[in-house]
């Protein structure tokens, strides 16, 4: 007889999604986790980065200030009291959100959990029994190859370093390096980017990535594209990063050198194959996020190697695989109406398609361009960034796609996602009334 109807491994956002659903239907549920309840958003991701990232909004806006005739003297970013006040956020909130699910029926177990068998885990030496489980274990950062690579931090090290280095170099221009980087530059950092691609954040609309780089260009950040990155050494003060460019050998010298290439599933220690559950890259699952080979076995969040690594997208698919298994396979993602956001400073948000992915698919589209800088809003505030790039399918009038850089783009795309989401057309989007003077009464000029 099995110990539990449920079991999770991993209590963040997608692993608690799923086992609140099985709660709520009275299943016994044992939730496992090897770090802390609450996972990497709210503790090591999101919130912890955000607090940084706020503040450098609020220098960026005083480094403007003298625009709005408002006189600041020497304004400074301080790193170490920053990284204190971050503490703030963190601290208790583990244990407040494993007394939470606990109060909800949840037992939650220490320690790393391993399958044994189809529907057993293996923890601490003894076996636990569920009649299914879902694995929400989160991701790790990619390990590189080079030598040297034992040098490289982490973002986890760098929400904790409390010394400001003078110097960093970043290894990818994704999106955990170009959050990071546009705080340490404002805090006086000295920025490099090293990135393997021809471009940063390939995944996101060309025209509004070209305008952050200028943007990231304008606070010092280095970002040298096409670079092979072939070992790090360690220096008298810091370290040497060699990389090929151009087909010429080059280094540079930082005081830390950061691993921004990308996080990758964290399922490596699972032993899969004991549980029968077939993995190349990544787990293999259907539309419904279950095992393609073992039908006790969901998989949500950062686990899953084929959906976009995003907290809200966690709970989403926890929820969809708390569903599926409770009811069976009714419920598939739908990532298309989604946004996400990079928050630089100015943040970049994107939701649906791209002008090359909505092309590919063949659609007929309109593309609207906007830079909004010369627009009354944006003086208003000293905006040097305000972009906007919007795709209307000509035969719907449904919003295909919004692009926004600046202009308050991290609450402003959400009007676009819930337009994509619920098929609002452009015409409805300028025809509604807006509160005036807002950066939202603009949407009826981008659309
Ligand atoms: C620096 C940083 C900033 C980010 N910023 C944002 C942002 O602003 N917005 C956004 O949407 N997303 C952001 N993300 C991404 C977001 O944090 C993740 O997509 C999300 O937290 C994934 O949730 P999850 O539940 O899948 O995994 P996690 O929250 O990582 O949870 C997985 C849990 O499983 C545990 N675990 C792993 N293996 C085992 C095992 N064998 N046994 C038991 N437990 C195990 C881990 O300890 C962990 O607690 C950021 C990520 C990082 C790293
Ligand atoms: N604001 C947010 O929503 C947010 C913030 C942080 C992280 N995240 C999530 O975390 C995930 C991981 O973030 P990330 O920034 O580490 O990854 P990423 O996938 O965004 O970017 C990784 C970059 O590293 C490059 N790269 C890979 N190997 C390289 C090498 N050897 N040398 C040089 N460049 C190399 C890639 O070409 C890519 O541009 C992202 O997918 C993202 O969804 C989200």
């Amino acid at each position: 007889m099995a110990d539990y109807d449920l079991l999770v491994l991993g209590a963040g956002n997608a692993g608690i999604a799923a086992a609140n659903a099985a709660l709520k239907a009275g299943w016994s549920v044992a939730v496992v986790e090897k770090r802390d309840v609450g996972g990497t958003c709210p503790l090591r991701g999101c919130v912890p980065k955000k607090v940084l990232v706020a503040a450098a909004q609020t220098f960026d806006v005083i480094s403007r200030a003298d625009r709005q005739q408002v006189s600041v003297k020497d304004p400074s970013l301080e790193w170490a009291k920053l990284i204190e006040h971050k503490h703030g956020f963190i601290e208790g909130v583990s244990d407040e959100m494993k007394s939470s699910i606990e109060k909800r029926g949840a037992k939650v177990l220490a320690g790393k959990g391993r399958f044994v068998g189809p529907t057993t885990i293996e923890l601490d030496g003894k076996r636990i029994e569920a009649r299914k489980i879902v694995i929400a274990t989160g991701s790790k950062p990619r390990s590189l190859p080079f030598p040297g690579a034992k040098h490289l931090l982490t973002s986890d090290d760098l929400l904790e370093l409390r010394n400001q280095p003078t110097s960093a170099v970043f290894i990818g221009a994704g999106v955990i390096s170009l959050e990071f980087s546009h705080v340490l530059a404002r805090a006086g950092v000295h920025v490099s980017i090293l990135e393997a691609d021809e471009r940063p954040l390939s995944s996101m609309e060309n025209s509004a990535v070209a305008q952050l780089i200028k943007a990231s260009d304008k606070l010092g950040i280095k970002l040298i594209t096409s670079a092979k990155v072939t070992g790090i050494e360690r220096k008298q003060t810091g370290f040497s990063v060699q990389y090929l460019c151009d087909g010429e050998n080059q280094a540079i010298e930082a005081e830390i050198v950061v691993n921004g290439a990308g996080r990758i599933a964290d399922i490596d220690e699972l032993n899969l194959n004991a549980a029968g559950i077939e993995h190349d890259h990544g787990i293999k699952v259907d539309e419904y996020l279950r095992s393609v080979s073992n039908p006790h076995v969901w998989v949500a969040g950062d686990a899953l190697s084929n959906s976009p690594q995003l907290s809200p997208v966690a709970t989403y698919e926890g929820q969809i695989a708390g569903n599926n298994l409770l009811n069976g396979d009714l419920q598939k993602p739908d990532y298309h109406p989604i946004p996400s956001c990079v928050f630089t400073v100015p943040a970049l948000a994107q939701v649906g398609y791209t002008e090359v992915k909505a092309r590919d698919l063949g659609l007929s589209f309109e593309t609207k361009e906007n830079d909004m800088t010369s627009w009354r809003s944006a003086r208003m505030h000293a905006e040097d960034v305000a972009y906007a790039k919007v795709l209307i399918d000509k035969n719907s009038d449904q919003i295909l796609g919004a692009h926004l850089l600046g202009h308050q783009a991290a609450e402003l795309i959400h009007l676009f996602a819930f337009a994509i989401k619920h098929g609002v057309t452009a015409r409805a989007m300028k025809e509604t009334v807006y509160a005036y003077p807002t950066f939202t009464s603009d949407i009826k000029f981008l659309v």
